[in-house]
């Protein structure tokens, strides 16, 4: 089957719904991950003009590395699979681009040839391959991980096995994987003395995206190990506390409504998890031939606005809470910067938002108490 993404003409195998399925991989539910990934290496190159080399590490259909490489990237698709490697070079052909193929493990890639920019994007978990990608890749390591339920609290032990953290399934589990991703990818770049700066990072139900970019000194990566920390989150009055520091000193009580049902997740990243600036810059780089492009623009102007800060509400979640009715997310949102803090919506949902006041000051200010 052939399909049309961006600029280029692609050859994907036609997927088995159900069972064992042997095919070279393609998920269409993705282009918008696609549009946005090529966006922002459009962004990321107005950034760092020397960047020029792009590694598809996990290319299957090598729709990526193909859409890179009609970009002007110096692309190069690897895959284990041989069978996704014909189909890159194909795919290749096909659009008459220059590009290499590679069959090989790309841990083994990484550890032998330099690139500018890496792509991740495995079957579920990326922390196998962060080790060989943050010790190795010059710029930008771009990083999907599927596995939202270990990621998110939903399965616990594997969110502890894979990430080397505590994850909570909390009401805003969608910004917990992100985060428990990202202190996790953080840490990994660390230990090579790497700092990492994320750029531009999204999550849906089904997966998270991350845009990372690198330093290479030790003084970045103690920069980045300083914006991790833990969450403290009340399950009866939906408080949280963010507490920064490797060492977590989880309250005993609640401080706002003193109940003893505290749970702590982390260590969990506590930094920004975007530029804004830079964001705004790939939605200027979204372009009409890209399918999800009005998506692709919203999302974008979404995060460019959300306030750097963990972590986010849902408004029907509180009022359900409080026994209260909801109101339009603009009023609701208003009131509480007529009290005087700060609000912005979230990519999260279309109901939640963040702000600097607690849970107590979202409900003094923005709740109708009649
Ligand atoms: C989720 S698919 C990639 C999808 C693709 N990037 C896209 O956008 O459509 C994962 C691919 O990783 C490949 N893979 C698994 N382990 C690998 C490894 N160690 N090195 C390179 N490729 C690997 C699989 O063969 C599979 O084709
Ligand atoms: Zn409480």
């Amino acid at each position: 089957m052939e399909i049309r993404e961006g600029t280029v003409e692609i050859e994907v195998p036609e997927q088995e719904s159900e069972g064992v399925d042997d095919a070279v991989f393609f998920n269409p539910v993705q282009e918008l991950n696609r549009d946005l990934t090529v966006a922002t290496l459009r962004a990321y190159r107005d950034r760092e003009p020397r960047a020029s080399s792009y590694l598809d590490a996990m290319a299957a259909s090598g729709i990526r590395g193909v859409r890179a490489a009609a970009d002007g990237w110096e692309a190069t698709l690897c895959d284990t699979d041989p069978d996704a490697v014909s189909l890159c070079e194909r795919n290749l052909t096909r659009n008459d681009l220059d590009g290499e193929t590679v069959q090989r493990d790309v841990n083994a890639l990484l550890h032998e040839e330099l690139y500018d920019v890496v792509d991740i994007d495995p079957f579920g978990t990326p922390i196998p391959f962060a080790d060989a990608a943050f010790a190795n890749v010059r710029n930008l390591v771009c990083v999907t991980a599927t596995d939202t339920a270990p990621l998110c609290g939903a399965h616990f032990d594997s969110g502890v096995r894979k990430y080397s953290a505590i994850p909570r399934n909390t009401e805003y589990h969608g910004e917990i994987g992100m985060r428990i991703l990202l202190s996790a990818l953080a840490r990994t770049a660390a230990r090579y003395d790497v700092g990492v700066t994320p750029l531009c990072s999204h999550a849906t139900n089904h997966y998270v995206r991350t845009y990372l970019e690198l330093d290479h000194r030790a003084t970045d990566a103690n920069e980045t190990i300083e914006k991790i920390g833990y969450i403290h989150h009340c399950e009866d009055c939906l408080h949280r506390e963010h507490e920064h520091g490797l060492i977590a000193h989880p309250p005993e009580t609640c401080p706002a409504c003193e109940g003893n049902r505290v749970l702590t997740a982390g260590p969990i990243w506590l930094g920004a998890t975007k530029e804004s600036a830079f964001v705004e810059e790939v939605g200027e780089h979204v372009t009409d031939d890209m399918g999800t492009a009005e998506t692709a623009r919203e999302l974008t102007a979404t995060i460019a606005a959300e306030l750097d800060q963990p972590t986010h509400y849902d408004q029907h979640r509180l009022c359900r809470q409080w026994g209260v009715t909801a109101i339009g997310m603009d009023e609701f949102l208003d009131r509480l910067r007529e009290a005087g803090y700060e609000a912005s919506r979230t990519h999260f949902g279309g109901t939640t938002f963040k702000t600097d006041a607690s849970a107590a000051e979202i409900e003094a200010a923005a709740i109708d108490d009649g």
